[in-house]
């Protein structure tokens, strides 16, 4: 046992979990997942489980109630113990109830028809009496916030109201310990602030002891009580989030796990040193205004300047749109547009989207979209953000002809999308799914990618060279002759993108891509997507990371209901807090900071990156300059 192993396994009374040199490796394959792993997790620990992307995080967490090796197979040695019972007698139901398990993929753990029924599914099996039954449903939807939909089909949720229900279910199972595999990926900021405080609550209230994997850091270092870093299948690093956060900055980084902003910003403000400082947004948002009392004067010509870029992009709709904004055409912007739009002539001089009045409603006559109206230019980066059920997929789906609008029209270059074949249209606009799962068909990641080149008619040995391209793009070399339903679910994404990418289309829609990543694998994709971009490729990007829309995107429409609410630039639109607290969008950490800041007098331009701040504060703070 190594030294770290060591230390990872001292722990105080009867562990709730113990693991005992665990070491697995997968069916048909030499490569060990898990190697020698030693662990002791006391009852009530509050535990935070990072690692890049096919680390292990998955398996692991799957041994604790047999799935591994009962239901994959596998070669399996070690022990895992729960409360001092070693589980290799136990059956997978009985375990079932004991360790309650939110799965990556809210998909593979719905089955029931409705949303009520599914959440009183594990309740019932443990024969509990009727009222209680229905009162842990009751207290688990109103937690989750699907008191609305509890007789809703689950086939017919959104991505994140799905996710609701995988947590809702386990919340009223009750569970001494619950394991949460990225519980809140495809939450809206504020349904993952509730899901994050609902933990919290657990944990403190009830002693429940949990394992959240997670690869975005923002939200939960501050909440657990311990970190455990895995890499290639073992433990690296273990112990208090923060401690690991400043101490191993550069070993996270290098494996693709970015610290969070807060932690950020307070090492660039040399508060990590100052140990009588606690790191909290107010003590972050307090150093700042302390060294920012400067007269406002010196900041009229930098947001001149930012205004000037911001401005570049027109602002289309109809809906609520920011009438400060003056609309000229930056040189930056109005470059990529001339490029793009010699690649593609436009009828009439129309925009390359145009979306005229569309409304999308269902059989029973309910609305999903309701009198859209936007513009999007050739080369334009746009994030598309609402809360969970807002209707971005429903849009999206209108988007590539996969939908009906009910009313209205879509213009592609302007030519309505109904006068396009299936064909043209899969040519002209790349759609990646929410669920890489649902657009995975091949039985080999080369294969995967190679289909779509296949139907476009390019020659064999250019296809080849484009799938590697691909494939080493997305870092998947090594995976090409592996069947994709082996892969992570961090690979699968980046499979699904990688097929996308290959077709290099006019217009990419990308639903939800970065799930499942980690931060490392996230920024490659996002510039290979920002070089498309240059040679005139439009990109929409529905995501509820708002640190990447400030990082990438120069647009934001905001949805809710249905509807658009907001549409501008995007420092702009992450101002305007009021109207985004409606449609369960929390603004990145810098924007707040910002707001927060000029809310005191202090008139900072807006700033969406550390690095914008970084040089602000070069600018600005003499004292801050080494
Ligand atoms: N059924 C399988 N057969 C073979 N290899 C597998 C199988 N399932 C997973 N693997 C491999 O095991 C490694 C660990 O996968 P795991 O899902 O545990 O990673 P992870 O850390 O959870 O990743 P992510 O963050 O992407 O979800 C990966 O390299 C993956 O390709
Ligand atoms: N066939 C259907 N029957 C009933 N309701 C549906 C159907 N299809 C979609 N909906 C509802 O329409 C709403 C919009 O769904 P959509 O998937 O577009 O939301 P979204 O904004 O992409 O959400 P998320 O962020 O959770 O992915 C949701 O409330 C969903 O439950």
């Amino acid at each position: 046992m190594d030294s770290l192993s060591e230390k990872v396994s001292v722990g105080l009374g009867t562990a709730h979990i113990k693991l005992e040199n665990l070491t697995y490796s997968y069916p048909h394959s030499d490569s060990q997942v898990l190697s020698d792993v030693n662990l002791e997790l006391k009852k009530g620990e509050f535990v935070l489980l990072v690692g890049p992307s096919g680390c292990g995080k998955s398996t692991l967490v799957r041994c604790f109630n047999r799935l591994i090796p009962e239901i994959s197979g596998g070669s399996f040695s070690g022990h895992v113990l729960l409360q001092g019972k070693d589980l290799k007698n136990e059956k997978i139901r009985k375990l079932a109830l004991e360790v309650g398990m939110v799965f990556q993929n809210p998909e593979t753990q719905l089955f029931c028809m409705t949303v009520a029924e599914d959440i009183s599914f594990g309740p019932e099996n443990l024969g509990l009496p009727r009222a209680e039954i229905l009162s842990r449903v009751e207290k688990a939807l109103k937690a989750v916030r699907l008191e609305k939909l509890s007789n809703h089909f689950i086939f017919t949720l959104s991505g994140g109201e799905k996710q609701r229900t995988a947590i809702g279910g386990n919340l009223a199972m009750e569970p001494e310990i619950l394991v949460l595999d990225e519980p809140t990926s495809d939450l809206d900021p504020t349904g993952t602030q509730e899901v994050l405080e609902l933990l919290k609550r657990l944990n403190e209230e009830k002693q429940t002891t949990l394992i959240l994997i997670e690869h975005k850091l923002d939200s939960v270092f501050e909440i657990a009580d311990r970190m455990l870093v895995m890499d290639k299948g073992r433990f690296i690093f273990d112990g208090k989030p923060f401690e690991i956060l400043c101490r191993e900055e550069e070993t996270l980084k290098r494996l693709g796990i970015h610290p969070p902003q807060l932690t950020e910003i307070a090492h660039l403000l040399g508060m990590d040193s100052e140990a009588s400082i606690a790191l909290s947004y107010e003590n972050v948002l307090n150093r700042l205004a302390k060294l920012l009392q400067i007269p406002a004067s010196q900041f009229e010509s930098q947001i001149e300047q930012k205004h000037e870029t911001f401005s570049s992009i027109e602002i289309s709709s109809s809906v609520e749109t920011f009438s400060s904004i003056e609309i000229s055409s930056s040189v930056e912007i109005s470059s990529f547009i001339e490029t793009s739009s010699s690649i593609l002539p436009s009828e009439e001089n129309l925009p390359f989207v145009r979306i005229e009045n569309l409304s999308y409603r269902l059989e029973d006559g309910s609305e999903i979209l309701k009198d859209i109206n936007l513009d999007i230019k050739s080369g334009e980066f746009l994030a598309l953000l609402g809360h969970n059920g807002a209707g971005k997929t429903t849009l999206a789906g209108n988007l590539i002809g996969f939908c009906r609008p009910s009313g209205g029209r879509i213009l592609l270059n302007g030519k309505d999308i109904e006068r396009y074949s299936t064909a043209q249209l899969s040519k002209k606009v790349g759609y990646l799914f929410q669920n890489p799962d649902s657009q995975i068909f091949m039985d080999s990641v080369f294969k995967e990618v190679r289909f779509g080149l296949e139907n476009m008619g390019i020659p064999k040995k250019e296809i080849e060279k484009l799938v590697n391209e691909s494939l080493e793009t997305m870092e998947l070399s090594a995976y090409k002759n592996r069947h994709p339903h082996s892969l992570s679910r961090g690979q699968r994404q980046r499979l699904a993108v990688a097929s996308i990418l290959a077709l290099e289309p006019d217009l990419l829609v990308l639903d939800e891509p970065t799930t499942g990543q980690d931060r490392g694998h996230i920024l490659k994709f996002l510039d290979k997507i920002k070089e498309l971009k240059k040679l005139g490729k439009t990109v929409i990007l529905i995501t509820h990371d708002m640190e990447l829309v400030a990082e990438y995107a120069e647009r934001i429409v905001v949805m809710k209901q249905g509807r658009v609410l907001l549409d501008g630039p995007t420092a702009k639109v992450f101002l305007s807090t009021d109207k985004l607290n409606e449609a369960g969008i929390i603004p990145p950490l810098l924007s707040r900071l910002c707001f927060d800041l000029q809310k005191q007098g202090i008139n900072v331009p807006p700033i969406l990156t550390v690095s914008e701040l970084k040089s602000f504060l070069r600018d600005h703070c003499p004292e801050l300059r080494d």
